[in-house]
């Protein structure tokens, strides 16, 4: 299902303009959040959009309760409160240390320095070192509280994300692009981690900073207090225009680096093909267009923090250049001590800062936002195929492998044309069952129902009379032994891609295993099993790939096996001597197999001709091939060129 695709139903109902941005936020939930729904929608309404329906673009919508998924991380600062409260105290009387300065100053210069008292400076200088020393020690304490509380906390939430994503239906998968996952769980969290180490602890002291030291400066000398308050005031109203527009280009930024993320490993993974085709290019110019796209956008995003930087940078002095002239008249006029004027202005100094770093704050506090919307967008995903609370384990040994198909029906999540109709299969114990039909007839969805990576949306599937939904997900996936038409392979050792984590496995039922599949060729690979295959086992040929996903699927004879397609990149000599070798594992499992070519179906007891998502004959390979003519046609046509051309796709 394209993003666009999943966009129309929502293009087919116009919206009320005045509830367009929360509409918005419905439209994000309902599409499963990735934002590359909501960029198509971008797309396809603006400009021009029909009439009633979104014609702005939705980063400009992006309003809707900004700070409520970042509040909801608050759950996982549960196990940092203590530290927490000692950084924020540790932070507050780092501040208040600092601001005792300027009032000792006061005393120095309308004391010691008026009187020409040296004693009494020494003391007072003291007094100020002292504060210097207790205000450096404590923000040593805070930074360092800061750094281990917001590292393990990021650790924590990459943990749940990383569990939560393997937990999800494929559904989702199908959905989300592996890019905008990893950058995710990478520069989402570190924007998280610096706003909850940095930018939170500075809105909190920065905030409670610039209320002690308004209060002392109208404490101080009030008209001119008043006026540094009043000048600030225009500044609060410019940030909340800022925090909008800022928050919008910052979730368009995080958006693209996502897809950009998505390009460099889709051309990482494709290289093959890419230079096949000799189209390094295309990929080059698609990189480049994104990459630009990514630049202007984060350009626009600099520019707006630079603008409000300029403004939050200009008023604070030009108060402070208006407060020195005033100040030296009143001081002329004996209105204020000159102590109390350097008082003033070291205090107003330290205004600087926490007004300055507010523009700073806020980007960093509504990319903060952005990114929590993002980690909820995945973690806020319900795994939908989970087990029933009845559900039980079922051990190997104590299954028989009766697989039955009872009326099914699939029709892929988003989509509204059923896939499989009206399914009625009965694999008896011990027997091979070949699916054969067209492509894109359903075969890879049916097999897919299995192991529940979707789950049925009609009928039942039972094994041993026990539906599977009933059967514990983890005991039901153990049953079995799955390949996949593209074989995976993971960047680890041979053995490890064998047993993927399974201890009790031996060497000699790995050795079975590659023999059956004819894969002994790892034996002869540097390091035998302990060989460690390139990221993907690209540093393998398809056929050897292939082979070793078909010991990965035997090894430990399940009861049931799955095989989409495990011979289609295995040259014929080497099919034959696999098949010879499958037959035997067959003769003692229930296996569902999908097939493209005749000769594997010789391994099936019964063939299943589907068309169209439904099955239109069932019988053996010498039945259909005697009685069908579409099975007979389908086979003819897997021949010669036309099978050549199959595997080419
Ligand atoms: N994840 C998905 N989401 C939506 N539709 C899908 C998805 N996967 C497959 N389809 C659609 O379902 C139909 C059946 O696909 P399927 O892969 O099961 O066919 P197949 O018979 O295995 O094809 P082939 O022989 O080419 O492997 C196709 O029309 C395909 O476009």
């Amino acid at each position: 299902m394209t993003p666009d695709a999943a966009v129309e139903p929502v293009l087919a109902e116009p919206l009320p303009q005045d509830e367009v941005s929360s509409e918005f936020v419905v439209l994000v939930d309902t599409y499963g959040g990735s934002s590359a729904y909501v960029r198509s929608l971008r797309r396809a309404t603006s400009p021009p959009g029909p009439a009633g329906i979104l014609t702005t673009p939705p980063y400009d919508l992006y309003l809707a309760r900004p700070a409520h998924n970042l509040w909801r991380l608050r759950v996982y600062l549960r196990p940092y409160a203590a530290r927490l409260v000692a950084l924020m105290l540790a932070a507050l009387a780092a501040t208040g240390a600092g601001v005792a300065v300027p009032l000792v100053v006061e005393r120095v210069v309308d004391g010691p320095v008026a009187a020409r008292d040296p004693m009494g400076l020494v003391l007072l200088g003291g007094f100020v070192l002292a504060f210097g020393l207790i205000e450096a020690a404590l923000i040593f304490i805070r930074r360092w509280t800061q750094a281990a509380s917001a590292l393990g906390l990021e650790s924590t939430i990459r943990d749940e994300i990383y569990r939560h994503v393997q937990r999800l239906q494929m559904s989702f998968h199908d959905r989300w692009r592996s890019g905008q996952l990893l950058s995710h769980v990478t520069s989402d969290l570190s924007v998280i981690r610096r706003f909850l180490s940095f930018g939170l602890v500075f809105l909190v002291v920065n905030a409670l900073t610039f209320i002690a030291v308004v209060a002392l400066l109208i404490r101080l000398h009030w008209p001119l207090g008043v006026l540094v308050a009043v000048s600030h005031i225009p500044l609060f109203l410019f940030s909340f225009r800022f925090s909008r527009a800022y928050m919008a280009a910052s979730r368009r930024v995080q958006d693209e680096q996502g897809d950009l993320a998505t390009t460099i490993e889709e051309s990482t993974q494709g290289l093959r093909t890419v230079k096949a085709f000799g189209r390094q290019g295309l990929m080059t110019d698609r990189f480049g267009r994104q990459a630009r796209q990514l630049h202007n956008s984060a350009i626009g995003k600099g520019r707006l923090l630079a603008l409000s930087s300029a403004r939050f940078d200009l008023v604070p002095n030009l108060t402070l250049a208006v407060v020195l002239v005033a100040g030296a008249a009143t001081v002329a006029t004996d209105g204020m001590t000159l102590g109390q004027l350097v008082a003033f202005v070291t205090l107003q100094w330290m205004l600087i800062w926490p007004v300055e770093s507010l523009g700073w704050i806020i980007a960093n506090a509504q990319e903060a936002m952005t990114a929590a919307d993002r980690i909820y967008e995945v973690l806020d995903t319900r795994p939908s195929i989970i087990d029933r609370p009845t559900a039980v384990a079922v051990a190997n040994d104590q299954v028989q492998g009766r697989l039955r198909f009872e009326a099914v029906a699939f029709t892929y999540p988003g989509t509204d044309t059923p896939v499989l109709r009206r399914i009625d299969l009965d694999v008896r114990p011990g027997e091979t069952l070949a699916i054969v039909g067209a492509t894109g007839s359903g075969k890879t969805t049916l097999i897919s129902l299995l192991p529940r990576f979707y789950e049925a949306t009609g009928g039942a599937i039972t094994i041993d009379g026990r539906e599977i939904r009933d059967i514990q997900l983890n005991s039901l996936r153990g049953l079995m032994g799955v390949t996949f038409e593209d074989p995976t392979l993971f960047s680890m050792s041979v053995r490890e891609n064998l047993t993927l984590g399974r201890r009790e496995t031996t060497d000699d039922e790995i050795y079975e295993a590659l023999r059956v599949a004819q894969a002994e060729f790892v034996y002869e690979l540097p390091w035998a099993l302990d060989t460690r295959i390139g990221e993907q086992g690209l540093s393998l040929s398809g056929g050897q790939r292939q082979r070793l996903a078909l010991a990965r699927a035997i090894i430990g004879r399940p009861k049931i096996l799955v095989l989409d397609d495990p011979l289609s990149s295995v040259d014929v000599h080497t099919e034959a001597l696999v098949e010879d070798a499958l037959a035997r594992v067959l003769h003692g499992t229930t296996a569902l197999l999908v097939v493209h070519r005749p000769s594997t179906v010789a391994l099936a007891d019964r063939v299943a001709l589907l068309a169209d998502g439904e099955i239109t004959a069932v019988g053996t390979h010498s039945e259909l091939l005697a009685t069908v003519p579409a099975y007979r046609d389908l086979l003819s046509g897997w021949s010669g060129d036309s099978e050549a051309a199959h595997h080419a796709q």
